[in-house]
C-alpha cells in the first residue's frame, strides 16, 4: 500500500481542505525531498527504508568520495547524510529518519510508543557508534571490530531479544522505524560476523519480517550493492 501524508492511505484523502493544496485523491502535495549521502547503506539506509515503505518520492543523491573535500565545506555541520526538504537542510541521520517516520506513520502510534521506538533506535545506535568506522589502520580496525562483536554485542542482543519477547514488532502492534533500524544495522553487523545473532532466533525472525514487507523487499532487490 502506498501511504501518503502521515501514513494515511492516499485514497482516504479527499480533494479539498482549506489552506492546503491537494491533488485529487492523492493527499497534499509532497515536499521535494533530496537525500544526500555516500554510495553506502550506512547512516542513510534507515531513511531510504522509510522512503521505500511510504512510497514517498525522493532523490537518492550519492556522492563520489573524491568530490567530498570540495562538498564538505558547503554542507552545514560538514557531515552527511542530509535531507533537503523543499531546500531546507536537515542534518543528523536519526533526526532525518525520525522526521520521515512521523511523516509516514512509522514513529509509533502513541507518545509512549514513539518514545519506546526512539529508545530502541538510540540503543542500537549507541552500539553502532562504538565501531571505529573511519580507522585507516587495518590491524587496529580489525582488532576493535572483533572485540566489539565478540565481547560487547552479546549484551545488546540479549537485551533486544528480551525487549522484543514473543511480539511481532519491537513496539506496539505494527512495524515502526525501530524494526527498520534493527534490520539495517544488523545487516551490516552480520557482514562482519555471520553467526552474530544465531542464539537469538526471534531477532533473526524480526529481520525476516522486515525484509518480507513488499516495499522493503523491492528496495533491497533494487538498491545499489555496497559493502556497508
Ligand atoms: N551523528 C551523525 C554522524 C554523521 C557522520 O559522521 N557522517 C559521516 C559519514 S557516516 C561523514 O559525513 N563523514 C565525512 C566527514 O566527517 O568528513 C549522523 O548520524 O548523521
Amino acid at each position: 500500500m502506498s501511504l501518503s501524508h502521515k501514513g494515511q492511505p492516499s485514497e482516504q484523502l479527499l480533494c479539498a481542505e482549506e489552506g492546503t493544496t491537494y491533488h485529487c485523491n492523492q493527499g497534499p502535495i509532497m515536499p521535494n525531498y533530496k537525500l544526500t549521502y555516500f554510495n553506502l547503506r550506512g547512516r542513510a539506509e534507515i531513511s531510504r527504508y522509510l522512503f521505500a515503505y511510504s512510497g514517498i518520492k525522493y532523490e537518492d543523491h550519492r556522492l563520489e568520495g573524491a568530490d567530498w573535500p570540495k562538498i564538505k565545506p558547503t554542507i552545514p555541520f560538514g557531515k552527511v547524510p542530509i535531507l533537503e526538504v523543499d531546500g531546507v537542510i536537515i542534518h543528523q541521520s536519526l533526526a532525518i529518519a525520525r522526521y520521515l517516520a512521523r511523516e509516514s506513520g512509522l514513529a509509533g502510534q502513541t507518545p509512549v510508543e514513539q518514545a519506546l521506538a526512539d529508545a530502541i533506535v538510540d540503543t542500537i545506535d549507541d552500539f553502532m557508534i562504538l565501531f571505529p568506522w573511519a580507522e585507516k589502520n587495518q590491524d587496529v580496525r580489525e582488532k576493535a571490530f572483533n572485540d566489539i562483536l565478540t565481547n560487547k554485542a552479546p549484551e545488546l542482543l540479549k537485551d533486544l531479544d528480551a525487549f522484543l519477547g514473543d511480539n511481532k514488532w519491537f513496539v506496539g502492534k505494527s512495524v515502526t522505524w525501530a524494526d527498520f533500524y534493527w534490520d539495517v544495522c544488523s545487516t551490516t553487523l552480520l557482514t562482519y560476523k555471520a553467526d552474530l545473532a544465531d542464539k537469538y532466533p526471534r531477532l533473526l525472525a524480526l529481520r525476516d519480517r522486515v525484509q518480507a514487507l513488499p516495499a522493503i523487499a523491492a528496495w533491497i532487490q533494487k538498491r545499489p550493492k555496497t559493502t556497508i
